[in-house]
């Protein structure tokens, strides 16, 4: 079994999946790290993110490793943990300048799909581009307003700062993250954390 829960920025992608994966006992992956990862080992590395070749050539000498624990994704390069960095307000700038390269697109996709079912993805295109074949898929949305006001509480900057980072970033990555056909599309403004997760627990079993 394969669900996928794609999104925009902050709708709650994660921690629904974390929520749904745990009562369905199997793990979720979430893509958006390994976008993460690559933005960071870029930056840290002095690269040009607009030039996706010297990128990958980079990454290709330094694999990483996705956890994928219940309680929230860990990315591994050898023995250094990188999660601790990849939520930082330069990755967030960054980070849909590398996703937009098809070839790093393509380096993602390779390392989810080798990941052996069940579990729950997450992530942009999880329905539509890298498990097409998924059981069950849904689409988080909420207001800009209500996003920013989410992510305020574990970012320094203010409500209205992260909330024109949050639009820019939509617009940068609106070509990967239109919903599928098939997907349920859910506002989560208006619910709680646990009802977002028990209303797709009820689409799951049908
Ligand atoms: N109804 C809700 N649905 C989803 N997340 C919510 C909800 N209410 C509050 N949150 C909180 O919003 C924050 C952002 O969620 P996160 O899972 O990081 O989103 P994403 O993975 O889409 O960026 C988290 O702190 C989460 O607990
Ligand atoms: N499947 C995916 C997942 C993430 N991404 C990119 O990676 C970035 C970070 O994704 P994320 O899911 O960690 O970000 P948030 O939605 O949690 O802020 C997004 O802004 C996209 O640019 C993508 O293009 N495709």
């Amino acid at each position: 079994m394969i669900v996928t829960i794609d999104g925009v920025a902050a709708s709650g992608k994660s921690s629904v999946s974390s929520g749904v994966a745990r009562a369905l006992g199997i793990p979720y992956v979430s893509s958006g790290l390994l976008y993460r990862a690559a933005t960071l080992l870029g930056l840290e590395a002095r690269l040009d993110l607009g030039e996706a070749a010297p990128l990958l050539s980079h990454l290709q000498m330094l694999p990483l490793r996705l956890e994928p624990l219940p309680e929230g994704n860990r990315i591994w390069q050898g023995e250094r943990d990188l999660t601790p960095q990849l939520h930082q307000s330069a990755v967030d700038a960054g980070v849909s300048a590398v996703a937009a390269h098809p070839e790093l697109r393509a380096w993602v996709d390779e390392q989810l799909r080798r990941l052996p079912p069940p579990f729950v993805a997450e992530g942009r295109d999880m329905g539509t581009n890298v498990f097409p074949q998924a059981g069950a898929k849904f689409y988080l949305t909420a207001s800009p307003r209500i996003r920013a006001e989410r992510r305020a509480a574990e970012r320094p900057e203010d409500v209205d700062a992260i909330e024109a980072a949050l639009v820019e970033r939509d617009a940068r990555d609106r070509v990967q993250s239109a919903p599928a056909p098939d997907a349920r599309v859910i506002d989560t403004g208006p619910l709680s954390l646990e009802e977002v997760i028990a209303e797709i627990l009820k689409g799951v079993k049908g």
